[in-house]
């Protein structure tokens, strides 16, 4: 079998100097070919290859998981999370998995993902989500659970944009938008589905920092990730959960009822015929 995970070594010193040696022994034999690890000085890069738009079938976000998982038995302190698909940070959830579902592989799909957010948003890890290319819906969702966001100046849109598609964005992706962005600009952008430039993302705080191309951004995403990597990391982690805990403990409380709401509200005529249309619509430009 091809091996499942791509990623390079090289000699890994420690950046920290809380951490020991940060060496990740990845095992290459049980994780996927859709997400690309690279094993940097003391961190890594976590980078999606599902072309051509990284969507988020159960694979990916399966694969995803696995690859934090490995991160976190190696004792990863922080990462990179960005796309190895040109133009494309991730399109979102696969639209195919929501459009004409059986019901258990909609189940599974679906609780992978709380599985995803609640291990991503709730991390010990430090993170930078490096934006390379669109991010719409649940692709913005998963830059915002990094705690930095470089965006690549150009055409690239990111957002929450859920309502275009006749769905709503589930509570806890709110939440997590919320935390980011404020209330009241949440509030206006995901009734309107808003899409975001990277100077307007920027400008509401959805992003930390636009560079003109992915070579500067690579070096900012890096120098920023190694600034959270010198703060104390128990200290970082901590002051992160003051924020987060309360969305994650909701998500962890309701994991069941999230899961009913989303199966019942996909599988809804109305849902169904808006996600055909949508998909129609993606297909009709090509
Ligand atoms: C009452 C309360 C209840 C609450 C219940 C909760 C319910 C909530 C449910 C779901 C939440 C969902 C969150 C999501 O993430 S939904 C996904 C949203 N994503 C999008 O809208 C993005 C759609 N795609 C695009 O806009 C573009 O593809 C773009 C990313 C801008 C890239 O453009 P471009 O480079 O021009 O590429 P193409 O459009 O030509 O696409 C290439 C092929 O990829 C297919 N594609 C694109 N996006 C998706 C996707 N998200 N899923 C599946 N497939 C996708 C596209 O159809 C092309 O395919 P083909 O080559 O076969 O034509």
């Amino acid at each position: 079998m091809m091996s499942l995970v791509t990623f390079t070594r090289n000699n890994a010193l420690p950046l920290l100097r809380t951490s020991i040696t940060v060496r990740i022994q990845l095992n290459s034999a049980s994780l996927s070919s859709l997400v690309r690890l690279e094993e940097k000085q003391g961190y890594a890069v976590v980078a999606m290859h599902k072309p051509p738009v990284n969507s988020l079938s159960l694979e990916m976000i399966q694969a995803l998981s696995e690859s934090l998982s490995e991160l976190e038995k190696n004792k990863c302190k922080g990462f990179i999370l960005t796309s190895a698909c040109p133009g494309i940070f991730s399109a979102g959830l696969d639209i195919r998995e929501m459009y004409q579902p059986t019901e258990e592989r909609l189940k599974e799909f679906w609780s992978s993902l709380q599985t995803l957010w609640l291990q991503l948003y709730g991390s010990k890890m430090a993170s930078v989500a490096l934006i390379n290319g669109h991010a719409p819906a649940g692709g913005c969702l998963l830059a915002m659970c990094c705690d930095s966001r470089i965006m690549v100046n150009g055409k690239s849109k990111i957002g929450l944009n859920e309502t275009k598609l006749g769905i709503v964005a589930p509570f806890w992706f709110k939440d997590t938008f919320v935390n980011t962005i404020g209330v009241r600009q949440s509030e206006r952008a995901l009734q309107l589905g808003s899409l975001f430039t990277p100077d307007e993302a920027l400008k509401i705080g959805l992003v930390d920092r636009v560079l003109p191309d992915p070579e500067a951004a690579t070096a900012v995403a890096e120098s920023e990730l190694k600034e959270f990597l010198q703060i104390p990391a128990m200290a970082r982690y901590l002051s992160k959960m003051r924020i987060r805990e309360a969305a994650l403990k909701d998500l962890l409380e309701n994991r069941e009822k999230d899961l009913n709401t989303f199966v019942n509200f996909a599988t809804t005529d109305a849902v169904q015929k808006g996600l055909g249309i949508y998909l129609q619509s993606l297909a009709k430009k090509n």
